[in-house]
C-alpha cells in the first residue's frame, strides 16, 4: 500500500538522468488519502493496487549472456529500468528523445526470489477475506508474453499460484458448512436461481461429463471438505503446499451455509468461449461463442456460461485442467506455450440461510494475454489477428484506465470511458465503477531483448496506479441477490424485474458469429433492410426537423426585422420631431430677429405724416417767399438803371443806395440758401429711396430664408434618419452662419443712434440756420 510517507522516501532516491514516473511525485491528495474508509462518509476510496512481480532469469536466458542490469529493484516500492544497448529506448535517448532510465513506483514490488505463498500473502489475501465476507474482487495479471502471468495465476505443481490459493482459502473457510443441495445457482450477474429437480439433474450430468474425461488420470471425486490434503494430478499441480497454515478468515459462527460455483471462460479474438464446455468432436467445427449481456441493473454477464458447483479442491483442479486444455495457446517466438487469450476464472460464493440466498460474492482472476506488439513476436496470419485483438482489448483497458484516472484527477472532466469497446472491459466495468475491488499484478522479465515492451507495460501500470476506486458503502446492499425460479421469473413479486429472456429480447448485441452462413446472410439482409428503413426514417425526421428549425428561424428573423424597423421608425419620428422643433425654433428666432431689425430701422427713419406735411407746407411757403424775393430781386435789378438816372438826377439819395445793396445781398444769400435747401431736399429724397430699397432687400432676404427653411423642412421629411441627423448638423451650421449674417445685416442696416427728431426738425434747424444767415447777410450790423 502506498502511503504519503512511502512516497516521500521514494523521492529521496537520487539517480542518473531518470524519467520519474509522475505518479510518484504528483499524486493528488485524494489518492494520497486513499484506502482509508472515511468515517461518516458514504463511500470508500482506494487507489487501484498495482503490484510488480519480476520473474527470475530462466536457464536459457542466463546462458544467452544477456544484459542483466536492465531492471533494478531499489526498494519495496521503487524500481529502476535502464535501457540496454541496442534497445529502441536507448536509441531514442541517444537522439535526445527521452531518457535512458525510468523510475516507477508500485504498491509493492516482488523480486525473483518471491514465493507464490508470499505473493498471495502480500497481495490478494485481504481481497480473499473481503470475498468471503461478501465483497467482489478482481485480479488481473498483466505483462508481455513469457513474463510469468500464468505462473502467477496458476503456478506449478510445486508452487501453486494465486488461484489455487484462493480456492484453498475459500474451501477452508466454508469447510463443514457447505450447502450440498445444488438447487441454488448463480443467475445473471448478481442473482441466484432456484433450480427444479430436472435442472439439478442437468447440472449434475454436466459436472459428471467434465469429470469423466479425467477418469483415467485422477482419483474418484472425494467428498466435500477434503481440500487440504490434495495432490491433484488433474491440473498437474501438487497442492500439498496448500495445506499451509494460512488462515485467511476464521470460519464464521452461525447457521449460514455456503455454495461455491465456478466458471471458466476465455476471450479470444473478441469472442467469449466457455472453457468448461466439452470440446467439439470434429476439429473443423467452430466453437460457439457466448454473448455478453446486461441484466436489469446494467451489469454485464456471459449468457449460457456454464457454472459448476464444486465442493473441494480436487473438483476445482479438475475443472481448471479441463478448462486449460480448451484454452487457446500457441507457441510464439518468446514462449513455447503462450496464452493467446484472456482467461477468466470466476468463483461465486452463495451465502444461504435455509433456502434463501443471502448474498452472492464474486472473485475473478484474469490471466491476460501477452501485451507484446506484433513485430516482436514474429507473428503472421492467425497469430497476427490474435495479436491485433489482444492488443486492442488491452488498449481499450488502457484507455479505460486513463479515462478513469483523468476523470478523477480533474473533477471538471467527464470524459467518456470506453468500457463497451471491448468484451474484457465491458465485463469488468462494474468492478471499475465501484462494485468491488480490483488489483493488477504486473509481470515483467528482466530480459534486455524485451526491454522496450517491458517499459511499455510499466508505463501502463503507472497510469493504472493513479486510478481511484470509489466504492459506495451501499454497494453491498445493492448486491443483495434476487432469487428467481426455474423459469427465470422472480420468486418475490418484483414489478421491475426482467427475466433473462425478456432482457435478451431487448438485447441487440447478439453474437451472430454462432449462426450458420446462410442464416447469417439472411440476418445481414434483414439488417440491411432495417438499416435502410432506419436511414430513410432518420432522413425524413431530419428533414422535418430541419424544416421546423428553418421555419422557426425565419419566423424569428421576421419578427426581429419587424421589431427593428419599428424601432427605426420610432427613432426617425422622434428625430424628425426634434428637427422640426429645432427648425421652428430657429425660424421663429430669425423671424423675430428680422422683425426687430425692420422695426428698429422703421423707428429710426420714421417721420410722422403731419410733421412731414407741415414741413412740406413750410418748404412750399419758403419756396413762395423765395420766388417773391426772386421777383423782388429782378425788379431790383431793373431798378438801378432807373436808379442810375435818378442817381444822376438826384445823387443825393444815398440812403436808397444802401438799402438796395443790402437787399441785393439778401437776395443773393436767399438764392444760395434756396439752392442748399433744394439740395438738402434732394438728398433727403435720395435717402428715402435708399431706405426703401434696403427695406425691400431685407424683406426679400427674409422671404428667401423662410423659403429655404421650408425647403429644408420638406427635405427633412423625406430624408432617412441618418441623413436627417447629418443634415441636422449641417443645418445647425447653416443656421449659425445665417444668424451671423443676420447680425451683420442688422449691423449694416442699423443707423447710428440718433435723437428722433425727424425730417422736420432737421429742416427747421437748417432753416433757422439759414434764416440767421440771411438776416446776417441782410443786416450785417445787427
Ligand atoms: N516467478 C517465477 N519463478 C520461476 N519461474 C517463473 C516465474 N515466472 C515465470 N516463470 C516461468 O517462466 C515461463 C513463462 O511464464 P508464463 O508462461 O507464466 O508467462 P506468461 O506471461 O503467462 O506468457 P504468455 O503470455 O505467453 O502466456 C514459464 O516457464 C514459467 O514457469
Amino acid at each position: 500500500m502506498t502511503t504519503p510517507s512511502d512516497l516521500t522516501n521514494e523521492q529521496t532516491v537520487q539517480m542518473q538522468p531518470v524519467a520519474v514516473d509522475s505518479t510518484c511525485v504528483d499524486l493528488p491528495a485524494s489518492i494520497l488519502h486513499a484506502e482509508k474508509e472515511m468515517p461518516g462518509r458514504a463511500e470508500q476510496q482506494q487507489s487501484l493496487r498495482v503490484y510488480l512481480r519480476v520473474r527470475p532469469f530462466s536457464k536459457e536466458e542466463l546462458a544467452d549472456n544477456e544484459d542483466q542490469s536492465c531492471v533494478v529493484i531499489e526498494s519495496r516500492q521503487t524500481v529502476m529500468l535502464h535501457a540496454p544497448k541496442g534497445s529502441a529506448t536507448m536509441k531514442s535517448s541517444e537522439r535526445g528523445i527521452g531518457l535512458p532510465s525510468h523510475k516507477f513506483t508500485f504498491s509493492q514490488i516482488f523480486g525473483p526470489e518471491t514465493t507464490q505463498a508470499e505473493l498471495f500473502q502480500d497481495t490478494i489475501k485481504s481481497q480473499v477475506s473481503e470475498f468471503l465476507d461478501g465483497k467482489n474482487a478482481l485480479i488481473f495479471s498483466y505483462g508481455v508474453t513469457n513474463a510469468g502471468k500464468t505462473y502467477t495465476i496458476l503456478g506449478t505443481p510445486k508452487e501453486p499460484g494465486l488461484l489455487p490459493q484462493v480456492l484453498d482459502a475459500t474451501f477452508q473457510y466454508i469447510a463443514g458448512r457447505q450447502y450440498e443441495a445444488m438447487d441454488l445457482k448463480p443467475y445473471l450477474r448478481n442473482d441466484a436461481q432456484c433450480l427444479g429437480p430436472d435442472q439439478i439433474k442437468q447440472e449434475r450430468s454436466a459436472k459428471t461429463a467434465i469429470f469423466a474425461s479425467f477418469k483415467e488420470d485422477c482419483d474418484p471425486v472425494r467428498g466435500s471438505g477434503g481440500s487440504n490434503s490434495l495432490s491433484s494430478p488433474a491440473i498437474g499441480l501438487s497442492f500439498s503446499s496448500l495445506s499451509c497454515e494460512q488462515t485467511v478468515v476464521s470460519s464464521p459462527l452461525g447457521s449460514s451455509q455456503f455454495a461455491l460455483w465456478v466458471s471458466y471462460f476465455e476471450i479470444y479474438n473478441e469472442s467469449v468461449y466457455d472453457l468448461l464446455q466439452p470440446p467439439l468432436c470434429s476439429k473443423s467445427k467452430k466453437r460457439a461463442g457466448l454473448r455478453v449481456c446486461e441484466d436489469a441493473a446494467g451489469d454485464t454477464y456471459v449468457r449460457d456460461l456454464k457454472w459448476i458447483h464444486i465442493k473441494n479442491m480436487e473438483e476445482a483442479c479438475k475443472l481448471l485442467r479441463f478448462g486449460n486444455r480448451n484454452r487457446s495457446a500457441a507457441a510464439t517466438k518468446m514462449n513455447q506455450s503462450s496464452s493467446r487469450s484472456h482467461s477468466i476464472f470466476t468463483m461465486k460464493l452463495l451465502k444461504i440461510d435455509g433456502s434463501t440466498v443471502q448474498r452472492v460474492s464474486e472473485f475473478s482472476l484474469c490471466d491476460l494475454a501477452g501485451s507484446e506488439r506484433c513485430n516482436k513476436t514474429n507473428t503472421f496470419g492467425e497469430r497476427l489477428k490474435e495479436a491485433g485483438n489482444i492488443n486492442n482489448s488491452l488498449l481499450i483497458l488502457g484507455k479505460c484506465i486513463t479515462a478513469l484516472r483523468n476523470n478523477q484527477t480533474d473533477r471538471m472532466k467527464n470524459s467518456y470511458i470506453p468500457f463497451r469497446e471491448s468484451k474484457l472491459t465491458k465485463l469488468f466495468q462494474a468492478v471499475f465503477c465501484g462494485k468491488g475491488r480490483a488489483s493488477l499484478i504486473v509481470n515483467i522479465n528482466q530480459c534486455a531483448s524485451t526491454y522496450d515492451e517491458t517499459l511499455h507495460v510499466m508505463k501502463f501500470s503507472a497510469a493504472a496506479k493513479q486510478v481511484v476506486q470509489v466504492i459506495p458503502a451501499k454497494s453491498l446492499e445493492s448486491l443483495a441477490p434476487r432469487l428467481v425460479g426455474r423459469d427465470g421469473k422472480p420468486l418475490e413479486a418484483l414489478k421491475s424485474y426482467l427475466s433473462e429472456e425478456e432482457l435478451l429480447d431487448e438485447e441487440d448485441e447478439a453474437d451472430m458469429s454462432i449462426l450458420p452462413q446462410n442464416e447469417l446472410l439472411n440476418v445481414i439482409e434483414s439488417l440491411r433492410a432495417k438499416l435502410l428503413a432506419e436511414r430513410r426514417k432518420n432522413l425524413v425526421q431530419e428533414m422535418e426537423i430541419r424544416k421546423e428549425m428553418g421555419d422557426a428561424m425565419l419566423q424569428q428573423l421576421m419578427e426581429s426585422e419587424e421589431l427593428r424597423s419599428r424601432q427605426m421608425e420610432e427613432l426617425k419620428e422622434s428625430y424628425q420631431e426634434r428637427l422640426e422643433n429645432t427648425f421652428d425654433m430657429y425660424k421663429d428666432a430669425i423671424k423675430e430677429h428680422a422683425y426687430q431689425c425692420a422695426m428698429n430701422r422703421v423707428e429710426d427713419d420714421y417721420v410722422p405724416v403731419e410733421e412731414f406735411i407741415a414741413e412740406q407746407e413750410n418748404a412750399e411757403a419758403l419756396r413762395r417767399e423765395l420766388s417773391e424775393l426772386k421777383s423782388l430781386v429782378s425788379t431790383a435789378r431793373r431798378a438801378p438803371v432807373l436808379d442810375q438816372s435818378c442817381q444822376t438826377q438826384s445823387s443825393t439819395d444815398t440812403a436808397g443806395d444802401d438799402r438796395w445793396k443790402r437787399l441785393y445781398k439778401e437776395k443773393c444769400a436767399i438764392e444760395k440758401m434756396c439752392e442748399d435747401k433744394q439740395q438738402l431736399i434732394l438728398a433727403l429724397e435720395q435717402r428715402l429711396l435708399d431706405l426703401n430699397e434696403t427695406h425691400h432687400t431685407l424683406k426679400d432676404d427674409f422671404l428667401q430664408k423662410c423659403a429655404d427653411l421650408e425647403a429644408l423642412q420638406r427635405k427633412a421629411e423625406t430624408n432617412s434618419i441618418h441623413d436627417l441627423l447629418r443634415e441636422n448638423a449641417d443645418k445647425d451650421n447653416e443656421i449659425a452662419s445665417l444668424k451671423a449674417e443676420c447680425c451683420k445685416l442688422s449691423q449694416k442696416s442699423s443707423v447710428p443712434p440718433k435723437t428722433k427728431r425727424g425730417l422736420l426738425s432737421n429742416i427747421r434747424d437748417n432753416w433757422s440756420g439759414m434764416w440767421q444767415h440771411i438776416m446776417q447777410q441782410a443786416w450785417p450790423w445787427d
